[in-house]
């Protein structure tokens, strides 16, 4: 990754965003001072979002989030809005700078009983930030319920109280916000389902913490972007040739299931692979040759016919489960490929007869020159690694890459690609029109084409599953699959080119 660019996605939950602040007040800038700049940047969204609003309901918390409120709250006032500030929990017992902030609110305070929900044309949401440390219950619930009831629009300051920043998660009651204003760099929260849904849109605000606290965080979660894997990113040498982008073998499902493996070999062909190759069964090969001409077939009846044609050296990219079936056969195949330590993209029947085997095969993927790529949805991820639900699809993520010692890519709108090493990307740019038949195909093929020219397997596996979101984008609402080719082709060109932008 190219560390300076890389910075700007990274991702801190909030304890490290803890680490953060409290760097930041080593290296000479007081607490409070970033909370005046937390509030300052939500007044300013404010403003610029809703210049009109004249009556604003604050909902302060008993911590540092409620402090930002109280802020923001004398900002608007002094401004000539009309603001209401309700306080969950006793003022007495509000301690740092949250107390300072209390103290410093001119106004007063109105009893959350009464509070004038209906009266208000803004709410702001300062009830829990990143100090959430269970699901909102009781009292609290009951308010954000009241919240949600009003019709004002909400900002959330941080995070939609109730929304755990590291897991997307909330265990209890949730605040629907219109949009969330976060400081220095996103959450994991904000990203993840079901969080992403309760945050609207997410804005980032700087409140002055250095950079340099990112470098000594060494956080490793980042937002899917180009500048992430834009350096390992294949580009055409002019002395190149079709064998220096490496040869891609795509096994092919039997005669009647012979659509999902061809999806993954065009799309692989269509990322650049130099020779994409579908290998099956005669009868597999006779349908796909009605419909593939770039593509070439290479009979392979048997697992050691198989093994035969991985004799050649120049198959370097394998990729296998897109309609290949759960048969005896396929297992053998699966063996075989296993065994041939080539660039393996494992997915769909594959990963499923995986998860059959007794220690789910990790050992022979770990003992792979290269790691595998597997590219489990949430059924697939579940039957190879098990329930993890309770932890967040991030760790559930990097678990499972430990475990197996591959590279996951964990789909889903939220996809999440980890490494052995504690990478982690959250992927944001697949639109749900994704969430079509043979899609997933399709994103197997981008990353073998990739893996075929010699991109590596983590970068490999982010760059297609962006390459994948970006190619729905182009497309829109109506797309199928077998158009997703297209749209690559557009993304390609556009935004690899060589004279477009990244
Ligand atoms: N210096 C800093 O640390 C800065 C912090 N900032 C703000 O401070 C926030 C974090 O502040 P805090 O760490 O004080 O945390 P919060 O203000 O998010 O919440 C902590 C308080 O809520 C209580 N609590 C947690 N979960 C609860 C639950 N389920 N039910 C009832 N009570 C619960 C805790 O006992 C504690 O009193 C950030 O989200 C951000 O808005 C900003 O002002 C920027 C600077
Ligand atoms: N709601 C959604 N929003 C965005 N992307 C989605 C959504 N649902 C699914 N996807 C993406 O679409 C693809 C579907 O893959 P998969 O479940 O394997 O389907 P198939 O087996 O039909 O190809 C994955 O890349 C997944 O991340
Ligand atoms: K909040």
């Amino acid at each position: 990754m190219t560390q300076a660019t890389a910075l700007a996605h990274i991702l801190l939950t909030p304890e490290e965003m803890g680490k953060a602040d409290q760097y930041a007040i080593q290296h000479g800038t007081p607490g409070y001072t970033l909370m005046l700049a937390a509030g300052e940047r939500i007044l300013e969204y404010t403003l610029r979002t809703h210049p009109l609003s004249k009556t604003i309901g604050v909902l302060c918390g008993p911590g540092n989030n409620g402090g930002d409120g109280f802020v923001v709250a004398k900002r608007l006032r002094s401004l000539g809005k009309k603001v209401h500030v309700g306080l969950l929990g006793d003022p007495s017992k509000l301690t740092g700078d949250a107390a300072k902030a209390f103290s410093d609110w001119p106004g007063k305070i109105t009893p959350l009983e009464a509070f004038p929900f209906d009266n208000c044309d803004l709410l702001i949401d300062a009830l829990f930030g990143a100090g959430l440390s269970r699901g909102l219950e009781g009292t609290a619930a009951e308010l954000v319920g009241r919240m949600n009831a009003a019709s004002a629009p909400i900002i959330a300051v941080d995070l939609p109280s109730g929304l755990s920043g590291r897991t997307g998660k909330a265990e209890g009651a949730v605040v629907q916000a219109t949009a969330s204003v976060t400081f220095f760099r996103k959450k994991p929260g904000h990203l993840l389902l079901p969080g992403r849904e309760f945050c609207g849109d997410v804005i980032v605000g700087d409140i002055g913490i250095p950079q340099t606290a990112l470098t000594q965080l060494e956080a490793q979660l980042h937002e899917n972007h180009p500048d992430l894997w834009r350096a390992e990113f294949p580009s055409p040498s002019l002395t190149g040739h079709k064998y220096s982008k490496g040869h891609a073998l795509i096994l092919s499902g039997s005669e009647f299931a012979t659509g999902a493996s061809r999806l993954t070999a065009k799309a692989a062909l269509r990322t650049g692979a130099g020779l994409v190759s579908l290998c099956g069964s005669a009868d597999a090969l006779r349908i796909h040759a009605a419909h593939v001409t770039a593509i070439m077939l290479r009979p392979a009846e048997t697992a050691s016919d198989l093994k035969d044609l991985l004799d050649d050296a120049r198959l370097t990219t394998l990729a296998l489960g897109p309609g290949l079936g759960t048969s005896t056969d396929a297992d053998e195949k699966l063996t075989i490929a296993l065994r041939a330590d080539r660039r393996l993209i494992l997915d769909a029947d594959a990963l499923t007869l995986l998860s059959q085997r007794e220690d789910a095969s990790f050992a022979a993927l770990k003992a792979l020159n290269e790691p595998a790529i597997l590219t489990p949805h949430a059924g697939e991820f579940k039957r190879l690694f098990g329930d993890m639900s309770e932890t967040s699809k991030v760790e559930e993520a990097l678990e499972a890459a430990r475990q197996s010692g591959a590279i996951i890519v964990y789909k889903g709108a939220d996809t999440v690609i980890a490494a052995p090493d504690g990478r982690a990307v959250i992927n944001t740019n697949a639109p749900p029109c994704l969430a079509t038949a043979g899609s997933g195909d399709t994103l197997t093929g981008i990353i073998t084409g990739l893996r075929s020219q010699d991109m590596p397997a983590f970068e490999a596996a982010c760059a297609g599953v962006w390459l994948h979101g970006e190619a729905a984008n182009v497309l829109g609402p109506g797309l199928t699959a077998d158009d997703l080719e297209d749209g690559l082709k557009i993304v390609l060109k556009k935004r690899f080119g060589g004279s477009g932008e990244t």
